[in-house]
C-alpha cells in the first residue's frame, strides 16, 4: 500500500534525442522526511523535477503520489500521469514576479483556490461571501509565511529589490502558500553565503517538523545535504547509483568514484573529500 504524503517514481526514463538524461530511475520520497537527490553536474537531477512537475513528458515511467488525506493526487496528461496537485517547486534560478510586491507574490500563489471560491464568475469576485472568506484566508496564510520567513517588514517592497537570500526565502514561502504535500527545491542554497545556508538548513528541518510535509531537495552543498536529509538518492549519468541514509551514501565507493570523476575539484563535496582522505589514510 502506498504511503500517505509519499511520492513513488518507477522506471522513469527521459531521453533527449540520443542522450538519456534519466535512465530507468525508481525511488520513493516519503512524507515528513527530507529526501535529497544529489549527483555531479548533468547527472539528471533537474530533469527528474521537470518530469515530476509536468515541464517534460517522460519517455517512459510511472508516478504515484498520495495526498495526506489518502487521496491520490495525480492527473492524466497526454498519456502520462503527472502530479499536478500538492507538488510545489522552486527553481535553480529564482523565478519570482520581480515587479510585484512580496505580499502579492504570495497571493498569486493562491490564485487557484481564490478563483474556485469566485465560482469563476465576475459576480463571484465582487459579491460572494465565499470569495471574501477565501481572500481573507489567503491573506492570513501569506501573513503567516511572511512572519515565518521574517519578511513581514518587506511585504510591500518589490520582490525583485530584495537581497538574494531573502528572494530565496520568498520563493519557499510562495511554494508553501500553495499548501503542498511535497515541496521540491532545486538548489535552494545556490548563491547563499555559509551563514544563510546554515539558516536555510534549520528552516527546512523546521518546515518538515512543523508541517509534516515531505521535502524533495536537489542540492550541491553537501554540508547541508548531509546535515538535514533523512534519505539520499545519488544519480550519475541519469542512473541511480546509491539510495540510503547520509551515512551509507557518503561512504559508498560508487558515489566517491562518481564525484572523483568531476573535472572541477571544487565540485567535490568536502564530506566526500574527507571520506576519501580517511580511506587513503587507512590503506
Ligand atoms: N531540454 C533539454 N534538451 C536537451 N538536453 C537536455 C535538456 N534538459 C537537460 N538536458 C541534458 O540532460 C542532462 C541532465 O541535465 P540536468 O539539468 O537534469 O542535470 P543536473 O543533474 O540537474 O545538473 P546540474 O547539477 O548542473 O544542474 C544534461 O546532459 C543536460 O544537458
Amino acid at each position: 500500500m502506498r504511503e500517505q504524503g509519499g511520492l513513488e517514481v518507477t522506471h522513469l526514463t527521459m531521453r533527449f534525442g540520443g542522450l538519456v538524461a534519466v535512465n530507468d530511475l525508481s525511488f520513493s520520497a516519503r512524507g515528513k522526511e527530507i529526501t535529497a537527490i544529489i549527483g555531479p553536474n548533468g547527472a539528471g537531477k533537474t530533469t527528474v523535477f521537470n518530469c515530476l512537475t509536468g515541464f517534460y513528458k517522460p519517455t517512459v515511467g510511472e508516478l504515484a503520489f498520495m495526498g495526506r488525506d489518502g487521496r491520490i493526487l495525480l492527473e492524466q496528461l497526454d498519456g502520462f500521469v503527472i502530479a499536478r496537485h500538492g507538488l510545489a517547486r522552486t527553481f535553480q534560478n529564482i523565478r519570482l514576479f520581480p515587479g510585484m510586491s512580496v505580499l502579492e507574490n504570495l497571493l498569486v500563489a493562491q490564485h487557484q483556490p481564490l478563483m474556485q471560491a469566485s465560482g469563476f464568475t465576475l459576480l463571484g469576485l465582487f459579491g460572494a461571501r465565499r470569495y471574501r472568506e477565501a481572500e481573507k484566508d489567503a491573506i492570513e496564510l501569506a501573513r503567516q509565511w511572511l512572519d515565518r520567513m521574517e519578511l513581514t517588514h518587506l511585504a510591500d517592497s518589490p520582490a525583485g529589490a530584495l537581497p538574494y537570500g531573502q528572494q530565496r526565502k520568498l520563493e519557499i514561502a510562495r511554494a508553501m502558500c500553495t499548501r503542498p504535500t511535497m515541496l521540491c527545491l532545486d538548489e535552494p542554497a545556490a548563491g547563499l553565503n555559509p551563514r544563510e545556508t546554515a539558516e536555510l538548513g534549520i528552516l527546512l528541518k523546521a518546515i518538515r517538523d512543523e508541517t509534516g510535509i515531505g521535502i524533495l531537495l536537489i542540492e550541491h552543498d553537501m554540508g547541508m545535504v548531509m546535515g538535514i536529509s533523512d534519505h539520499i538518492i545519488v544519480l550519475d549519468y541519469g542512473r541511480k547509483i546509491a539510495d540510503g541514509t547520509p551515512l551509507a551514501v557518503r561512504s559508498d565507493p560508487e558515489v566517491i568514484k562518481a564525484y572523483l570523476g568531476e573535472e572541477d575539484d571544487d565540485e567535490l563535496p568536502p564530506e566526500i573529500r574527507a571520506e576519501i582522505s580517511e580511506t587513503a589514510a587507512r590503506a
